[in-house]
């Protein structure tokens, strides 16, 4: 009997991921995942991980199936075994440890499914001195100079929410290394550990940063640079209405385009003589303020001057062009991102929303053929 948490649709169909649920962004990768289609199985621990959220509400496991197993009872890890012995990857987020003392690690999945992509997320990665600590995006952004490297240079460094590392240094680097892996286990029959730690992901963002600081073309401060608001038509500027607008008008043709829209006609030179930059910006920003932020959209719609209006994200859905591509969508009443990217053949959508904890757990033991998960067979009388 076809259920309404079917998987299917998108590029991974037919693809098979095992989750066992943690925080941030291992949920967030097995997001991804199912959003391109495969069949992800949350394997959810009684109570809940530590920080979770609503259920109803944790929009990172949409797209997703949903079983309970206590991994510290004494058929727990042959459940998930199970689970592994049928999948084509596993994604873990545990401290360094975790899943081999909970029975579930490489070695046990590896004998059952030699050919399993195993992904491991973690913040400090599965070796090194701090690899046993705990610690959160901001903890682990920290050292690789990238948390340094925003912000104000008179002001301490902003935090970019758990975007940075939890997100892009974290999950998309795993995401990219468990389908490479799954590419090669599908040529060689294979399979292999994904070590994806967000100190690494989060250090190789910055990989033409570094080139540009060996080549003396950027300073190791933060708020003094071409990109990172250093520069008067790179950054952002306070409209009449105490709202903001970025600029980001780097080439001379979007530069002049830019200057003339704004209404300024003596600066065009101040673009490469950083002398001039002093006054550029108090230039510019004096005529930012001169009128809201709406206003100045207008002014520059429609043109390549490279200027756009900084929104919030209740006001994000509505932008013209946001709305147009449908970036959000509503699904149970909830606005989110809609999947991304798009692919021309197989096109992703969102299909059903934050798997329950348990919920599924008859529909995956019949697809996946593991009676064992059924209560009933765990407790035969
Ligand atoms: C986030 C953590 C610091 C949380 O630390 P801990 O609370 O000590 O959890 P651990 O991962 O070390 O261990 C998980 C514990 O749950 C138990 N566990 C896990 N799953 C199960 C199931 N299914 N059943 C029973 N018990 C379970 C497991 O045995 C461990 O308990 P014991 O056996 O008793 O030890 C750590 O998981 C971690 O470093 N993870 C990697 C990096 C990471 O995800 N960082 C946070 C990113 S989120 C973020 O940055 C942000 O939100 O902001």
């Amino acid at each position: 009997m076809a259920t309404a948490r079917t998987p299917g649709q998108g590029p991974l169909t037919g693809v098979r991921v095992v989750e066992l649920a943690g925080i941030g962004p291992g949920p967030f990768a097995a997001m991804l995942l199912a959003d391109l289609g495969a069949d992800v199985v949350r394997v959810d621990r009684p109570g809940g991980p530590g920080l979770a959220i609503d259920p109803a509400y944790d929009v990172t496991n949409r797209n997703k199936r949903s079983v309970v197993v206590d991994l510290k009872s004494p058929d727990g890890p042959a459940r998930v075994l199970d689970l592994a012995a049928r999948a084509d990857i596993l994604v873990e987020g545990y401290r360094p440890g975790v899943a081999e003392r909970l029975g579930v690690g490489p070695e046990p999945c590896h004998a059952r499914n030699p050919s399993l992509v195993y992904g491991r997320m973690t913040g400090w990665g599965q070796d090194g001195p701090l690899a046993d600590r705990a610690g959160h995006d901001i903890a682990y952004i920290a050292p690789t100079g990238t948390l340094g490297m925003i912000g104000r240079p008179d002001e301490p460094p902003a935090v970019p929410a758990n975007l940075l590392g939890d997100y892009a240094g974290g999950s998309l680097y795993l995401v990219v290394g468990v389908l490479a892996a799954l590419h090669h286990a599908r040529a060689t029959g294979t399979g292999q550990v994904v070590d994806a730690a967000i100190v690494d992901g989060v250090s190789h963002l910055a990989t033409m940063i570094h080139g540009m600081l060996a080549a003396g073309g950027w300073q190791d401060r933060r708020g003094v640079n071409l990109l990172d608001g250093g520069c008067p038509y790179y950054g952002t500027y306070e409209t009449a209405d105490g709202r903001y607008i970025a600029v980001g008008a780097l080439e001379p043709r979007f530069y002049e385009e830019f200057l003339a829209l704004l209404g300024i006609d003596d600066q065009a030179a101040a673009r490469k003589d950083v002398t001039r930059w002093g006054e550029l910006r108090e230039r510019v920003a004096a005529r930012f303020k001169s009128r809201t932020r709406d206003e100045w959209t207008a002014v520059f719609d429609g043109t390549d001057a490279c200027v756009a209006p900084v929104l919030s994200l209740r006001e994000a859905p509505h932008h013209p062009h946001l709305a147009a591509r449908g970036t959000f969508t509503d699904h149970g009443g909830i606005t989110q991102p809609a999947p991304a990217p798009r692919f021309s053949a197989t096109p992703t959508s969102v299909r059903t929303g934050p798997a329950r904890p348990g919920a599924d757990t008859a529909d995956v033991a019949r697809d996946w053929d593991v009676p064992g998960l059924l209560p009933s067979s765990r407790n035969p009388q």
